[in-house]
């Protein structure tokens, strides 16, 4: 049993195990090799994005008899077009394999969710259910034809950022054939699943035994192809001491679009060893270019709640670094550090941080305020998280672009003890570097290696939730008294 897994330009094919199936990688290198598999399973990612299907690939898959199971990005190749014109006045049309009559168009989604076969195929009966999650920008789906058949059905809650009154039921994969789509990631990964893929396939149990030898072999190298990303390449991608120590950070903006995603990428490319990249809130797809280039894969662990928004709570995400064996923790924050913060008791990525314990980078984009307005706010921002006994250890000016304006704030700066950092300003206007509404994983993340960056990032103590009585209008309420003491 030989079971392929697409490793191209923006696939991702350390984001879930694909129920530790694949038995064998397919790159640009063997596609020749597709031919003789018995299943292909192709992942998602950016592949529509990175227009990562060349003629021959696109011949080899076209002609292919055996199965192929298509997740996300990889279900959307395999549709009949897709639309990428996200915030786009006019539909962007990319033309997909047509081995599936589908269309897809614009819906974010994030949610994990529970979903349930539509009709019986080799993933299992009709009715059955598994888990998994949703994280894409097009997900939006149209079958055109009877020939196809709704596949996956998932229960979601939140929809293009918008919460739903009630759980809504969308359709989340198609079938025709032996060629199979689904939006759920890890759905492969629920045992049941796997086995009824194995059985329906007839693999007995001495030829499991090998396909999980095989998978153990294909997984290694997957994750050390993944190293031409990393600037840093001492190789040591697995931590394998048990007792040492994790060192982290958190960047909180002073407002959404300062660029934190490209930061968190570019930090991510620096480092060396074990790193968990989390995101705080729901919004997923934000570390995705992270998990690009470090092929590690998205874990429950990998989004904070924030309020009730989001995968895993504060006090699980704490106990699961407690006994994980990474070397650098990098969490990304949601909109500005406050945003929220009125609304409800931990509604802010600030108070997350809190709870958290971690230290934190400001980071404040120059391309609204200049690197002055820039520097104000920071301050301001890094006045406010001290009030709220929140460690912070620098300030990022982000989009500097004049280097000598920024030495004298920088300067400013070291004369009070804060550290002030310059990123220079990269040209990310088109298409396909605004995560927001269209993003090629394969560009962005080149983009972000060749930033020069370099931060400190300090130990962490791993402790329990850090929970105080106060609520942040208190800590407000404080620090504006001390504003007005300078008037
Ligand atoms: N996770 C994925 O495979 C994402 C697919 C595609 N890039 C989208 O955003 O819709």
């Amino acid at each position: 049993m030989e079971i392929g897994i697409l490793d191209i330009k923006g696939s991702l094919p350390c984001f879930e195990y694909f129920g530790n199936l694949p038995t064998k990688i397919i790159d640009e290198n063997n596609i020749k090799d597709i031919k003789d598999l018995d299943m292909l399973i192709i992942p998602g990612g950016s592949i529509v994005e990175s227009k990562s299907l060349n003629e021959n690939l696109k011949k080899e898959i076209v002609n292919f008899d055996g199965y192929i199971i298509g997740i996300c990005s990889g279900f959307q190749i395999l549709s009949e077009k897709i639309d990428i014109g996200r915030k786009s006045p006019v539909p962007i049309i990319r033309e997909g394999l047509g081995l599936l009559n589908v269309e897809f168009s614009p819906l974010i989604c994030t949610d994990r969710v529970k979903a349930t076969l539509e009709t019986d195929s080799i993933l299992g009966k009709k009715g059955t259910v598994g888990e998994g999650f949703h994280c894409h920008t097009y997900g939006n789906i149209k079958i055109t034809d009877k020939k196809t058949k709704p596949l996956t059905i998932s229960e979601v809650k939140k929809l293009n950022y918008k919460m739903q009154k009630t759980c809504k039921n969308i359709i989340s994969g198609a079938v025709c054939g032996k060629v199979i789509g689904t939006m759920v990631h890890g759905f492969l990964d629920n045992e049941h699943i796997r086995n009824n893929i194995l059985d329906n396939l007839k693999v007995d149990e001495e030829e499991r035994k090998k396909i999980l030898e095989k998978n153990k072999e294909v997984m290694k190298k997957l994750k050390l192809r993944g190293l031409k990303f990393r600037n840093n390449t001492n190789k040591n991608i697995t931590n394998t001491e048990n007792k040492k120590e994790i060192r982290g950070i958190i960047l909180l903006a002073t407002g959404s679009e300062s660029g934190k995603t490209f930061l968190t990428t570019a930090i991510c490319s620096k480092l060396d060893g074990k790193v968990l990249v989390s995101k705080i809130g729901p919004d997923v797809r934000d570390i995705v270019p992270a998990l690009y280039l470090l092929r590690e894969p998205m874990l429950k662990y990998s989004s904070i709640k924030i309020s009730d928004r989001g995968w895993c709570e504060v006090s699980e995400y704490l106990n699961y670094l407690k006994n994980s064996n990474y070397d650098y923790v990098i969490i990304e924050g949601v909109m500005g550090a406050f945003t929220g913060a009125l609304n409800k008791k931990n509604y802010s990525g600030a108070e997350i941080a809190k709870l958290l314990n971690f230290p934190v980078y400001i980071v404040s984009a120059c391309n609204k305020s200049g690197i002055e307005g820039a520097f104000v706010e920071s301050l301001a921002y890094y006045s406010l998280l001290k009030e709220m006994g929140i460690k912070v250890e620098g300030i990022i000016l982000n989009r500097v672009y004049n280097f000598n304006v920024f030495e004298k704030v920088k300067k400013i700066g070291e004369e009070i003890g804060v550290k002030v950092i310059g990123i220079r300003k990269v040209e990310m206007e088109r298409r396909g570097l605004i995560p927001e509404v269209e993003i090629d994983y394969e560009e962005f993340c080149k983009l972000a290696m060749e930033l020069d960056i370099q931060l400190e990032i300090p130990k962490v103590e791993i402790k329990g939730i850090n929970e105080e009585n106060k609520n942040f209008e208190d800590y407000l309420k404080e620090w504006s008294k001390k504003i007005k003491n300078i008037t």
